[in-house]
């Protein structure tokens, strides 16, 4: 069948109409919305035949009484500016040109369904998903309601968000990632052992069990399968028992048998009370029965909002039925989002080079198919949106400032949230942070040195300076580089888990602090104790023990200046060459290489840390009254001697007092810079 050829035909038609407002009706398929006490029984018949054999029947957060979402959007538009593609240095000036990403897209979802977002490739189904979510950034115009209200703190604790990244820690196996996830998210109502357990409950309603114990695996080392992967990701936010659950993607790049239990279990989710909104690219006919709802998009506007399996009567009533070689309804909506119908697409195929005209035609379907949803099938959904009021009213009486109030707390205290992810922390990272490799990079550099100034006393008073000023800058380059990869690296995580309100920024910064301590802290001590006997320093237990305090505070604010520079910058090449910079800065203003440096610019060794801990090194190995041998029997005072006389052994409050604001100032900067980049 032709597609309509003139505007007449997509004028509002009284048929159309009627089917489109057919389709909304028709799409509540829950009699009974689920509510707070029978909400989650329905479910079963939708699992796979393993889940409900391995379902145990202990207590599960699954089933415990949900709050039930109903989700309503209308008119969404979001506009990106786009950044200039000119190099030079003026180009920023210019006015950039926005894009329209979403373009007036509309639906509502109620507990119970499952709605899938359909389009070709870049018409805007992440975005919207991420707009319903909540995590948009920038301005979304229109109307985005949870129940009748705006997103709030206790709607993120309610809500689920699959990302189509699988981001996960690649060292910790299934159960240790679904363990911490429901030790951090799981109320304290819980007991410690209920959260394993209920870690364990998802794991065999996800039917994980064979692959618990396998690592997720990364880039670099091989973990658990692409579908596993996604499943841990999926049970990640089941441990919530979200009332609304988002995922983008999560069957692509996985085989028809997987996509089509993961489609199931989403399903069986949806039943059991939730609301669930999936993006998918090219779902197969077997999995587009699945859907309750469809919102297809064409290149950010909506080319229909309803039932699944509404569709073909929709575009039927509007003159595109399927060729008679139709089979799945997803292609065939996929097809006309692209503006191909099966006619066009005959076209294509008789005649391949006319590719501009098919342009055309493609454009003009599109924009015939916009307008028709417009004019036949928004005035219906609105009348829907405005007129339903369905889920869970927020708002009682009394109840509502109680609850609310008390959801908006966090879900665990503030030192549970530490303790489990200083554990998840040190499980991850022990193997880069004992890594052999590193530790022997500081025993060679240590052993090295040791012979290099093997045995060395006052009378080479120059080289016995250089050791110490060797002591400030290798202990200021090492952690500093090694802290900068911290944040960084952490980023998808860090935003991920914070959007989802999982723990409280200070807990997870302190947490990392305190992990990352015992390494930061054991590498230099060894190290200073193997040069410093080595290389004939002071031999007094109480110089050696000042000298390795101070090489300690000087790790401690080396690696404070890392996590700063990389949490402003969040980029690892920037923070590395700014720290390559700065370092460089601090070794020549540190006073040992250069020891008439210009007034105007000697004020540089007062910000080098690297500086303070060498005045101190040299402060604590050298006493006021200490002589050396300066020539052929002659004694020199040590004060005398010029790098020392120079560089001044005096003011050790100073010192210490600067090395102190500076411990405690990077790490103030790393904590605000990473609050200001972060969710809240
Ligand atoms: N911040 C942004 N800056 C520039 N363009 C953007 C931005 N966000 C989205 N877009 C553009 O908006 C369009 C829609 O993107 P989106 O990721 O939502 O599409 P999609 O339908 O999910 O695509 P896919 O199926 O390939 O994942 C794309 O053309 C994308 O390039």
């Amino acid at each position: 069948m032709m597609p309509p050829e003139n505007e007449t035909s997509i004028t509002r038609n009284p048929a159309s109409v009627l089917v489109a407002s057919r389709i909304q009706n028709a799409c509540v398929r829950i009699d009974h919305p689920p509510n707070s006490s029978s909400n989650v029984s329905p479910c079963t018949d939708d699992r796979m035949p393993e889940q409900r054999q391995s379902t145990p029947a202990r207590f599960s957060v699954l089933r415990e009484s949900l709050r039930p979402i109903t989700l309503k959007f209308q008119d969404v538009s979001y506009t990106v500016k786009l950044q200039s593609t000119k190099g030079d240095c003026c180009s920023s000036l210019e006015p950039k040109p926005g894009k329209t990403v979403l373009n007036g897209v509309s639906g509502i979802v109620r507990p119970g369904e499952l709605l899938a977002m359909l389009g070709p490739s870049g018409s805007g189904k992440t975005t919207l998903l991420t707009a319903l979510a909540g995590r948009l950034p920038g301005k979304v115009s229109g109307v985005i309601t949870y129940n009748g209200q705006s997103f709030s703190s206790s709607v993120k604790r309610k809500t689920g968000f699959v990302s189509q990244d699988d981001v996960l820690y690649p060292h910790l196996t299934v159960l240790e990632t679904l363990t911490y996830a429901a030790l951090l998210r799981l109320p304290n109502k819980l007991t410690r052992d209920e959260k394993i357990e209920q870690a364990e409950l998802v794991i065999a309603e996800l039917g994980l069990n064979r692959c618990q114990n396998n690592v997720i695996g990364g880039p670099l080392f091989r973990g658990v399968s692409g579908g596993e992967r996604k499943r841990v990701s999926i049970g990640q936010e089941m441990l919530v028992n979200p009332s609304l659950l988002l995922l983008d993607e999560p069957t692509s790049g996985l085989d028809s048998t997987t996509a089509q239990r993961i489609v199931a279990t989403l399903r069986g989710l949806a039943r059991g009370g939730r609301t669930v909104i999936t993006t998918i690219h090219q779902p197969s006919s077997r999995l587009y029965r699945m859907f309750d709802k469809v919102v297809v998009l064409s290149e950010g506007c909506p080319i229909y909002s309803g039932c699944a399996d509404g569709v073909m009567e929709y575009f039927g009533s509007i003159g595109y039925v399927p060729g008679f070689n139709f089979v799945n309804p997803a292609d065939f909506l996929l097809d006309l989002a692209n503006g191909v119908t099966p006619d066009t697409k005959q076209d294509e195929q008789q005649d391949f080079h006319s590719r501009g005209d098919h342009h055309e035609a493609q454009t003009s379907i599109k924009q015939l198919l916009v307008s028709s949803y417009k004019k036949n099938m928004y005035p219906a959904l609105k009348d829907e949106i405005s007129s339903c009021h369905g889920g869970a009213p927020v708002r009682s009486a009394t109840g509502a400032l109680t609850s609310r109030s008390s959801e908006n707390q966090w879900t665990t205290s503030w030192w549970m949230q530490f303790k489990v992810l200083l554990g998840r922390g040190l499980k991850e990272r022990k193997h880069e942070s004992y890594s052999g490799l590193r530790i022997f990079q500081v025993m060679t550099v240590s052993i090295l040195s040791g012979l290099l100034w093997w045995h060395s006393d006052t009378s080479h008073i120059q080289d016995q300076v250089g050791l110490l000023f060797f002591f400030s800058i290798f202990w200021g380059f090492f952690p500093l580089f090694n802290a900068i990869f911290a944040f960084p690296q952490e980023r998808p995580m860090l935003i991920k888990e914070r959007s989802s309100g999982m723990y409280r920024l200070s807990s997870y910064y302190f947490a990392r602090m305190a992990g990352d301590l015992p390494m930061e802290l054991v590498l230099p001590t060894i190290f200073t104790t193997i040069t410093y006997w080595m290389g004939g320093l002071k031999p007094s237990v109480v110089t050696f023990l000042l000298t390795l305090s101070i090489i300690l505070s000087n790790v401690l604010v080396s690696q404070g200046l890392g996590l700063a520079l990389g949490a402003i910058l969040m980029d690892v090449k920037q923070a590395t060459t700014l720290a390559s910079v700065t370092m460089l800065v601090f070794l020549l203003a540190g006073g040992y290489y250069i020891q008439h440096i210009p007034n105007f610019i000697a004020w540089l060794k007062y910000i080098s840390f690297s500086h303070y801990c060498y005045k101190l090194l040299v402060g604590v190995q050298y006493s006021a009254t200490e002589v050396y041998e300066c020539g052929s029997g002659a004694k020199c005072r040590v004060l005398d001697f010029p790098a020392i006389s120079y560089l001044g052994i005096d003011d050790i409050g100073w010192n210490v007092a600067a090395l102190a604001v500076m411990l405690v100032g990077y790490r103030l900067l790393a904590y605000v810079a990473l609050r200001m980049g972060q969710p809240r």
